[in-house]
């Protein structure tokens, strides 16, 4: 769609008088310094230049084959320009520069059936292959020459890699891999791009050779001729169908009529197959095939961000434009945006959109480091980098889900609308509670870790230090509440502790009484689930308060001043959410909780003169929102009716099913 010139709303023009402080410094802050924004925006100048963002007829209006094939159309132009254009801006061949994330949204209002080749299939290419198979496949992969996906869950399992049921069966004769699909639950389903588009898949398979099975490995395996497209002969595929949201990303089914492949196409960074099929098993880790999966989790902490920015940022617009009610009789109907309870919903989605975008680009940095580490030989960083990845993605795109719908709800009837794009934003991040690992399997996945952790620090071993609060709380270390961001951080901490502890007691206790470890541990996990969560937490309020002390040293005093609210506020509403856990492990009275009550409404308060400029400082431009309630010069009734008067059922004044079936109804004569 072509957007409309509009004079800016007056109510949005006046809270932008209100501004205490300057937004290109913020701006600057999440970019990661003046450079890095104006490169950002040369990105988004050449590609909203190139004319791919525009569609004929809104997205929401067309069927489903043809949302598909306006997305590989676009996918194929903006890959093409990534190669030309914008690689001579960044200088680079980069997919990690985060302005092209952010700009792949003006194309796609849901989802690029290209996404997991950029996403999964490169990465794991990179990640698990030798360098002479990285030779082969890499330059191909980024070229597009070939175009991939990544096959893992099948219709039988998601949760339970180990329990796959694809087989891969070495044959020593021809060197070569038989790739088997037995039952219908071992049929491939839900990989991204697989339905239609891609002709390339890593596939994750039960490897066999010499009658023993090694467990998952994955294999690169060529699904489409590449000239006809059409599905090679052994191979079963197709699209699965409708759903909630991802409609353009062709999720698809995949099934192997024993399927033969060269030996050299099993990825063998880490383990190989010998060609007289002697398996050689990964020298340092066992778990070194589920790295591309710890990669995405940490991207998904920064899609939860993103995601949520843009949420917001449509709302807080809307409520500074939509007037509602009185608050007093005969006086003008205010802005929504004065009613703290509106504040209450929106300001939270504000500072956790800071929180987790700090979060994100610190768990990135630990990320890198540790694949540096991995790099020397050196494993021993992995265990944490995989309980914080998986506790992180779980409770980030749980809270982002959670704070996006709450957006709608502060958008009423209108935010109900595709065009308001929050039905989108919030399908997307859903669906990113789920995949790459369900909330409940990855945290129960950190709880292992910090009950291992425990044990550690009971020994006396030193323990890593983001759980370095359990060998305080061992020593004993009392937990006295202070409503400073240090103090309230201790407490989470405290929480953190005191629930591990419990988790542990139970187990032990449950042993006693003579269960076994895992129905002990089965019958904890609700408490695990508990306890995983209250350390997450911990890591999100430490790591928020650090990040912006640190990113905010040398900023103009208004700037420290705005951002340090947004995180009072934080913590706060956190504190206020938790009380229960506050009053069980912590010293908090109920005098600190009246008073963190206080402070959070006075914060409303004093945050609510500058909410629209702080949502301006998530620099999103107008055509990467997609939205009739969120555009900068808030001209929401504007859009609303001209999107109305768009929408192809209004073509024609009277539709055929009124000759059809309507007026025979009226007239007795159906
Ligand atoms: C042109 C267009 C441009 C468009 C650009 C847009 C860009 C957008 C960017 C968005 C980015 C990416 C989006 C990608 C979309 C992705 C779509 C979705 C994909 C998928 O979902 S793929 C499938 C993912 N599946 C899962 O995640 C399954 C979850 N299950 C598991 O991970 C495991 O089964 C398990 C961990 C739950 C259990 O595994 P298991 O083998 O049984 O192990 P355990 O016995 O439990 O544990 C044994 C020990 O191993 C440790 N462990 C487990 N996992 C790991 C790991 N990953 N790393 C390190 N260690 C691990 C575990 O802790 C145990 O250790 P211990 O014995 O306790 O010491
Ligand atoms: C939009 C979307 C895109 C996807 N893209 C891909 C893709 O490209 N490639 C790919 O391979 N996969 C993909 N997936 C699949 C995805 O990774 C899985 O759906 C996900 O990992 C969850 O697994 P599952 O469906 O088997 O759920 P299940 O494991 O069946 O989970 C169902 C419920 O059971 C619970 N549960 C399961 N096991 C346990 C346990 N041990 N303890 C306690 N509770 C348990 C879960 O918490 C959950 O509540 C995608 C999924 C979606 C929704």
């Amino acid at each position: 769609m072509v957007l409309k010139k509009y004079n800016i709303n007056p109510d949005l023009a006046l809270e932008r008088q209100k501004c205490t402080f300057d937004i290109e410094e913020i701006i600057n802050i999440f970019d990661g310094g003046k450079e890095k924004t104006s490169q950002r925006r040369k990105i988004e100048d050449v590609v909203l230049k190139s004319g791919l963002c525009h569609d004929d007829v809104p997205e929401e209006c067309m069927s489903l084959k043809e949302r598909y094939e306006n997305a590989v159309r676009k996918s194929c132009f903006f890959s093409k320009l990534m190669k030309t254009e914008l690689q001579e801006i960044t200088g680079i061949e980069d997919f990690e520069t985060p302005a092209i994330r952010r700009i792949a949204d003006a194309l796609f209002k849901d989802i690029s059936p290209f996404l997991l080749h950029l996403g999964m299939f490169v990465p794991t290419i990179i990640g698990q292959c030798t360098s002479e198979q990285l030779m082969i496949w890499l330059p191909k992969a980024l070229d597009l020459q070939i175009i991939g996906g990544y096959a893992q869950t099948e219709l039988g399992h998601g949760t339970f890699i180990r329990g796959l049921e694809t087989t891969a069966t070495y044959d020593a004769d021809t060197e070569e891999f038989v790739l088997h699909t037995p039952t219908l639950t071992a049929h491939k389903w839900w990989a991204g791009g697989l339905g239609k588009t891609i002709n390339h898949c890593i596939v994750v398979a039960q490897l066999y050779t010499k009658g023993v099975c090694y467990g998952t490995h994955l294999f690169m395996v060529q699904i489409r001729d590449l000239d006809t497209h059409m599905p090679l002969p052994g191979i079963k595929v197709g699209e699965i169908g409708p759903r909630m949201g991802f409609s353009s990303a062709d999720n698809g089914f995949l099934g192997f009529n024993n399927f033969r492949i060269p030996r050299n196409n099993m990825l063998m960074k880490h383990a190989q197959v010998q060609k007289d099929g002697t398996y050689v098993k990964p020298a340092r880790h066992g778990k070194l095939t589920y790295q591309t999966m710890v990669f995405v989790r940490v991207t998904l902490v920064n899609e939860a961000a993103f995601n949520l920015s843009k949420a917001v940022t449509i709302a807080v617009r809307y409520s500074a434009v939509r007037r509602q009610s009185e608050m007093r009789p005969n006086e003008p109907e205010p802005q929504i945006l004065d009613y703290p309870t509106q504040q209450h919903k929106l300001f939270i989605g504000i500072a956790t959109a800071h929180a987790f975008q700090l979060t994100a680009n610190w768990l990135w940095n630990t990320f890198k480091s540790v694949l540096s580490d991995m790099k020397k030989g050196d494993v021993g960083t992995l265990p944490e980098l995989h309980a914080l990845s998986s506790c992180l993605k779980a409770v980030c795109t749980s809270d982002a889900a959670l704070l996006i719908e709450q957006c709608r709800y502060a958008c009423g009837g209108h935010g109900y609308m595709l065009s308001s794009n929050l039905p989108y934003i919030y399908s997307f991040v859903a669906a990113t509670r789920t995949y790459e690992g369900d909330y409940t399997i990855l945290l129960l996945q950190t709880a292992r870790f910090l009950v291992k952790a425990w044990e550690q620090a009971e020994a006396g071993k030193t323990v890593t230090p983001t759980v370095s609060y359990i060998s305080r709380s061992l020593k004993g270390e009392k937990n006295s509440w202070r409503s400073t961001d240090e103090g309230i951080i201790k407490s989470f901490q405290a929480v953190a502790a005191g629930k591990i502890a419990l988790c542990v007691k139970s187990i032990r206790d449950r042993m006693k009484s003579g269960l076994d470890y895992e129905d002990a541990w089965l019958l904890t996990t609700v408490q695990l689930v508990d306890a995983a969560e209250a350390h997450c937490r911990s890591v999100i309020l430490e790591t928020y308060c650090n990040e912006v002390r640190r990113l905010t040293k040398s900023s103009s005093d208004n700037v420290k001043i705005v951002m340090h609210q947004l995180v009072t506020l934080y913590l706060s509403y956190w504190t206020l959410q938790r009380t229960g856990d506050l009053l069980r492990y912590s010293s908090i009275s109920e005098k600190d909780i009246d008073f963190m009550q206080r402070q959070y409404e006075e914060l409303l308060q004093h945050i609510r003169p500058n909410a629209v400029a702080l949502v301006d400082a998530f620099d999103l431009r107008d055509e990467i929102l997609h939205s009739s309630l969120g555009a900068y010069d808030g001209r929401v009734y504007e859009r609303l009716m001209e999107q109305a008067e768009n929408n192809p059922m209004n073509a024609e004044p009277v539709n055929q099913s009124f000759h059809k079936y309507i007026k025979p109804l009226l007239q007795g004569k159906l």
